[in-house]
């Protein structure tokens, strides 16, 4: 079963009102980088390349205050601004904010964890000029109920948050 989006913001403790969705919690957007150097996955282990984050535009359209990411086409590692927590008996999934798709954009994203605990990462890929504001809402996390053999205790717990 699905919990609902009241579920998942307990879950993940800090997230505000607007956030809260009927069956899950929308993330925000942290930062932008680029690969810049080739990672490795291998039979022994994996290495992530480097990358360097981008800079947004301060004072996007003339608004004091805020960061603008204005992307061009291409691959780049979107990292969220909001610390997630499964709990042990679930599963996440993240998903896409239609709005990203419906401006040419994707957010891939992989299996969340019993147990993990982070700011991770996802995929966005761009196929048309986008602007994104740092803070923006972009994709939007859901718990399933689950079995599982231990919890999570990879490179990757922790991450961001340390
Ligand atoms: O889109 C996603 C999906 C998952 N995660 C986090 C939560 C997950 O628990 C953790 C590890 O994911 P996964 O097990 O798929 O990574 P791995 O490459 O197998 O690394 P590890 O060897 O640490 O398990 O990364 C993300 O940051 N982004």
């Amino acid at each position: 079963m699905f919990r609902s989006g009241r579920f998942v913001a307990d879950a993940l403790g800090d997230v505000d009102d607007e956030q809260v969705q009927p069956n899950g919690v929308d993330l925000r957007l942290g930062a932008v980088y680029e690969q810049v150097e080739p990672g490795r996955i291998g039979t022994d282990g994996k290495t992530v390349g480097e990358r360097r984050e981008l800079d947004p535009d301060e004072g996007g359209d003339g608004d004091e205050g805020t960061a603008v990411y204005r992307l061009d086409p291409g691959g780049y590692v979107a990292g969220y601004a909001d610390t997630v927590r499964i709990p042990e008996g679930h599963v996440g999934f993240l998903y896409p904010r239609s709005s990203l798709l419906r401006n040419s954009c994707m957010l891939d994203t992989a299996v969340w964890d019993a147990g993990y605990e982070g700011r991770g990462e996802g995929l966005l890929e761009v196929y048309h000029p986008v602007e994104l504001e740092a803070g923006a809402r972009i994709a939007q996390l859901v718990l399933a109920e689950a079995n599982h053999a231990d919890t999570y205790d990879g490179s990757y717990q922790r991450e961001g948050i340390e």
